[in-house]
């Protein structure tokens, strides 16, 4: 990949895109169709590092998985959760639904995991859930200590029982926790202590539990019993679109007082993502929900005031968008995007204040003030979201380089092909 990318003006974009499939259907599909009994057929799904490091890490562990990728399709062969160990590798790189959901699934197999990735995996914490899978009879800890990867696990079958496990950092162990719960020797009961991040995710994971035959009860996203001893059956299974990936199609919309219509998702959509629409429509954009198809046509743009803590991945695209507002834009609820690829708070104030605006930044979120957009290197702290955002600025303004653009193979290896081709260059 090139070192860096100019982007180039556009005047109002008009078109049509199907993204590739949602990495975190994808993901639960991959951890799911593993543990069933018999075969799962996964179409659409997606190709790109996040689910090549779960592909690969699930082949060490034993499991057959036959890629097509001319179709997008994965062909899972279960193992029923008899996975063996023994100092088993497995390296994720950056992928936080990919370690999480891992250290879980390691958890019901026999002998000995490492779950390891790079640097910046290093620093994302995943002590809370360490702690919970304890509760549940595991054997497992943090090679360093630190509550961060790697992770080392000993496992014998998860025992069971009753875990509290906390909601603020990641809704991903919570995810990770229900999807092995099935397969412990007996109940497992969670109840989530505290605040609760990324709910949409975890109803997805509940859903698609469901979908490959698994029962469960669920109150509030609060509280949950998991009955032991269960099967997932393996089935032919259809992914979605990615929605986050689909919000830069919908923000370009919006930044070129164009009309985007993205393809495969509805307000229906298992990705609580799609809600990002209607964050648009607040701005002034007119958003056309239908069966199959969601179109998102630019308006004037105000700014706004909006709790994202259930859409927190469309931050940035948000934050792109609100450049080109007649006022101030502020976001809440997000503390937990501090965690992710990078510091998706910091950071990313940083990026805008270079591109004219004035930043208010707080430990949850932050106040952007438009200023008079200026061109700019942007900085993309190997952040795919942070590249694929701040390159819809450049649809209007001169000027805009996206430095290492590669970063954008963590979940869309083909993005600034896919965004020149709409914008018709
Ligand atoms: O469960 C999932 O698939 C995801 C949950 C979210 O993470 P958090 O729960 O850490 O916010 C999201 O940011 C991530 O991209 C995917
Ligand atoms: C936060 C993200 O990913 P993950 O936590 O799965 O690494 C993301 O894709 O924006």
């Amino acid at each position: 990949m090139v070192a860096e990318i100019a982007i180039a003006p556009c005047g109002p974009i008009t078109g049509s895109i199907r993204p590739p499939g949602s990495k975190s259907l994808t993901n639960r599909a991959l951890i799911i169709a593993a543990l069933a009994k018999g075969q799962s057929t996964l179409t659409g799904a997606l190709e790109s590092e996040d689910t090549e490091v779960m592909i690969d890490s699930l082949r060490r562990i034993g499991v057959s998985i036959a890629h097509d990728p001319a179709n997008h399709t994965l062909t899972v062969e279960g193992n029923g959760g008899k996975f063996r160990g023994d100092n088993t590798e497995m390296f994720i790189a950056n992928s936080g639904t990919s370690m999480r959901f891992l250290t879980a699934l390691a958890t019901l197999g026999t002998g000995t995991f490492r779950l390891d990735g790079i640097a910046r995996m290093r620093e994302r914490p995943i002590g809370d859930l360490i702690e919970a899978l304890r509760q549940l009879g595991a054997n497992i800890r943090t090679e360093l200590d630190n509550a961060c990867p790697p992770v080392l696990v000993d496992a014998q079958g998860l025992p069971g029982g009753k875990a509290t496990i906390a909601g603020n950092i990641s809704s991903q162990y919570l995810s990770g926790l229900l999807m092995a719960a099935p397969y412990a020797s007996s109940e497992v009961q969670l109840e989530v202590d505290g605040e609760l991040v990324s709910q949409p995710y975890v109803r997805m994971t509940t859903q698609i539990m469901r979908d490959f035959g698994v029962t469960l009860q669920e109150n509030d996203c609060r509280r949950f019993v998991i009955p032991g001893g269960q099967t997932y059956r393996g089935r032919e299974y259809a992914i979605e679109p990615d929605a986050s990936a689909a919000s830069y199609f919908w923000g370009a919309a919006a930044v070129s007082g164009g009309q985007v219509t993205v393809e495969g998702l509805s307000r229906d959509a298992l990705q609580g993502d799609v809600g990002f629409c209607e964050a648009l429509a607040q701005m002034g954009c007119q958003v056309e929900y239908q069966a199959d198809q969601i179109t998102v046509t630019g308006g004037t743009l105000r700014g706004i005031h909006i709790d994202m803590g259930e859409i927190s991945d469309t931050v940035q695209t948000l934050a792109a968008v609100a450049l080109f507002a007649d006022g101030p834009t502020t976001i809440t609820g997000v503390a937990h995007n501090r965690h992710k690829e990078t510091d998706r708070i910091g950071d990313l104030a940083c990026e805008l204040r270079k591109l004219g605006a004035a930043v208010d930044e707080r430990e949850d979120g932050m106040t952007i003030t438009p200023g008079k957009p200026q061109p700019a290197r942007i900085e993309t702290y190997n952040d795919h979201r942070m590249a694929m955002s701040l390159a819809l600025v450049g649809l209007r303004q001169e000027g805009i380089v996206i430095l290492n653009p590669g970063c954008t193979s963590k979940t869309y290896p083909h993005f600034f092909e896919d965004l020149a081709k709409i914008c018709g260059s």
